[in-house]
């Protein structure tokens, strides 16, 4: 069914198509406001694309970020690591392991177990960590989403440095 300007109306689209035309709309929005260079953006995919982890004498077959060093992991495996013995969540792309740090933490473990094996994001900056909160964040920062699956792109206003 198409609306009165040819487009399929967003309700009727199946998951999949929404969230492509989600990708899209945001592309279109950072050229717009001239977040993001898109020429930057197509390099720096491929520039900052994948690869596996060149070490022959490693047996795993994780894939590492060329551009910040950190193995790659998607989503999904995020997904997978939701208990209180085994914690990940990701903060402005980055994945993060904070099972040893749920019990420490001075928010309380159930607000970081709200978010577990997902994005974290928006909550913990709602939140106004301090300077000394956002430093201990290095020590639990174990890898990164493929670019694919970012949303912050760290090229924009929302960069790492300005949380
Ligand atoms: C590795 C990740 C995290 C670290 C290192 C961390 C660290 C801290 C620290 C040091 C504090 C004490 C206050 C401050 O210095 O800002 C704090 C408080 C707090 N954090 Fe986190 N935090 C993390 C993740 C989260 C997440 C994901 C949430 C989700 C909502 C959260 C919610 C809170 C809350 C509600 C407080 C209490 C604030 C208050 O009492 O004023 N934190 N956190």
């Amino acid at each position: 069914m198409k609306d009165n300007y040819g487009s399929t109306p967003l309700y009727l689209l199946q998951p999949s198509s929404i969230f492509s035309f989600a990708a899209q709309t945001l592309e279109l929005a950072t050229q717009t406001l001239g977040y993001r260079d898109t020429s930057a953006t197509t390099s720096s995919s491929s520039s900052s694309s994948s690869s596996f982890a060149d070490d022959p004498t490693s047996t795993r077959h994780r894939k590492r970020d060329e551009q910040s060093g950190l193995d790659v992991y998607t989503l999904d495996e995020v997904a997978m690591h939701d208990t209180m013995d085994d914690c990940w969540i990701i903060l402005y792309d980055k994945v993060f392991d904070v099972t040893k740090f749920l019990l420490d933490h001075p928010g309380g473990e159930d607000v970081i177990m709200e978010h577990a094996g997902r994005d974290a994001t928006i909550a913990f900056r709602g939140v106004g960590h301090s300077l000394p909160a956002l430093q201990a964040l290095d020590t639990y920062l174990m890898g990164i989403l493929p670019p694919e699956e970012r949303i912050f792109t760290g090229e924009g206003p929302c960069q790492w440095s300005t949380l």
